[in-house]
């Protein structure tokens, strides 16, 4: 509860408020528009997502990278019409060069394992937590930015890579309180819908911008999308073949329409056996009818999304194994993620397990008050000896009355406040006063760091 969780999902009231200034001519204080200013409570409840995805990631061995948040406009440049790239967040630099804000970081994680392809060892299991872009006409007052947890594993060709992404995302639910009954997985294979419509004669060249049209199912109906793959060139009766399909929900199914020898049916075997494996198996569920809206998957895809069907999908991904085609270098299989900020927070605070971090969240082990302004050179010592000990310290900076430091002292959630008075400091002594004891003592400085517990969470 409380504003942390507002900021993680921008409430806009609160955010029209302070764009009101803007009506008398003065500065607007709001963000840009699209965009979130995450004040210290809403940092606290950012820094605790963050910090679980990095868990999970690092648990599961991988190492973290990082690229930048502008990239050349080219890296982005697709023909398939995907909603993320006709969104671009592109400007112009100051030397001309078409530019671009990343709005996924795909790109530039294959443009980081392109230049390194000679020397990088295989396989590759990184994970990064960047901000992405778009620029979407506001009228639907939608973000323009995300942080959006990214794992990829390159160079596996087989299913294990999706087997160990869905473990780290099913894990990081788990971890944060969600089960089976609250997230589903929805399982896909572009692969299969590919072999269905190679056996339909339907050229190879239609098939990324069929996906891509298939994605918008959910947006525009059926029947507009049979409108625009009957354009896009695809006889009727393959239409009609492919929604039957995406209507399958068993591997046997898909098996005997598309034959006991497809690869594709022995990779969704194999990914529901490994499943059972890693205990998140009763999360998922064979969905033909996913394709993510990605032209550039070409095997398994799937996606998160919450069983009670109020929110966007928490979480998406699937393999690519041609990506670096599409920049012009020989392939190397690939496969990954992306699971944004925003849709689990609202999830999490939904179920009242997003952590309110309201008082004593500062992580504040203790106050130093000097009683009198020229002892100030006194608390600085006692403050510094106790931050080299790895206390966390705050240092009042002005003048102020004990009372009000007892205040302060509480409303930052320090346990302790260390009073610097005029006759102890001539005795080389301090009064250290634990607040939620209510007892106060007076010892020499050379104890004072073993007097202020170490916070519990380090
Ligand atoms: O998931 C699509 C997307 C990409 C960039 C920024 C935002 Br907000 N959303």
């Amino acid at each position: 509860g409380g504003r942390g969780s507002a900021a993680v999902v921008q409430d806009d009231a609160a955010r029209g408020g302070a764009a009101d200034g803007a009506a008398q001519g003065s500065l607007d204080l709001a963000p840009p528009r699209g965009t979130r200013d995450f004040y210290p409570p809403d940092m606290r409840v950012r820094n605790w997502l963050f910090g679980k995805w990095r868990d999970e990631a690092l648990g599961h061995g991988f190492e973290e990278y990082d690229a930048p948040v502008m990239e050349s406009e080219a890296l982005y440049i697709r023909k398939a019409g995907e909603e993320v790239t006709q969104q671009l967040y592109n400007f112009d630099d100051k030397q001309g060069r078409r530019m671009a804000l990343r709005p996924e970081m795909t790109p530039s994680l294959a443009r980081m394992v392109l230049a390194q392809r000679s020397t990088l060892p295989t396989p590759v299991k990184w994970f990064a937590i960047p901000q992405c872009w778009r620029y979407e006409r506001t009228t639907r007052g939608r973000r323009r930015e995300h942080y959006q947890w990214n794992m990829d594993v390159w160079g596996v060709p087989t299913v294990h890579a999706e087997a160990e992404l869905l473990s780290a995302c099913t894990a990081f639910c788990t971890r944060v309180g969600l089960g089976p009954a609250d997230v589903g997985v929805r399982i896909s294979s572009r692969a299969a819908l590919s072999e269905l419509m190679r056996a339909l004669g339907v050229p190879d060249a239609l098939f990324t911008r069929t996906c891509v049209l298939v994605d918008k199912l959910d947006k525009i109906g059926g029947e507009e999308v049979r409108v625009q793959l009957l354009q896009l060139g695809l006889p009727d009766g393959v239409c009609t073949s492919l929604f039957e399909t995406m209507r399958i929900t068993t591997i046997e199914a898909l098996a005997e329409r598309l034959g006991g020898e497809s690869e594709a049916v022995a990779q969704l075997r194999l990914l529901f056996e490994l499943a059972q494996e890693y205990g998140y198996a009763d999360w998922l569920q064979l969905d033909l009818s996913v394709v993510r809206g990605l032209s550039y998957y070409t095997g398994v895809v799937f996606e998160g999304f919450d069983r009670k069907g109020e929110l966007r999908a928490i979480f998406g991904g699937g393999r690519y194994d041609r990506l670096l085609e599409s920049f012009g270098a020989e392939p190397m299989p690939a496969v990954g993620f992306g699971f944004g900020d925003a849709v689990i927070a609202e999830l999490l605070r939904d179920k009242g397990l997003l952590p309110s971090f309201e008082r004593g969240a500062s992580g504040v082990d203790a106050v130093v008050l000097a009683l009198d302004p020229a002892l100030a050179p006194h608390a600085v010592r006692a403050a510094s000896t106790l931050r080299a000990a790895g206390r966390r310290v705050d240092l009042v900076l002005e003048p102020k009355k004990p009372k009000w430091a007892i205040k302060h002292a509480e409303r930052l959630g320090a346990p302790a406040l260390v009073l610097i008075g005029k006759d102890e400091a001539e005795r080389g002594m301090v009064s250290v006063k634990l607040l939620d004891k209510g007892e106060q003592s007076e010892l020499p400085v050379e104890q004072l760091v073993d007097a202020i517990p170490r916070g519990a969470d380090r």
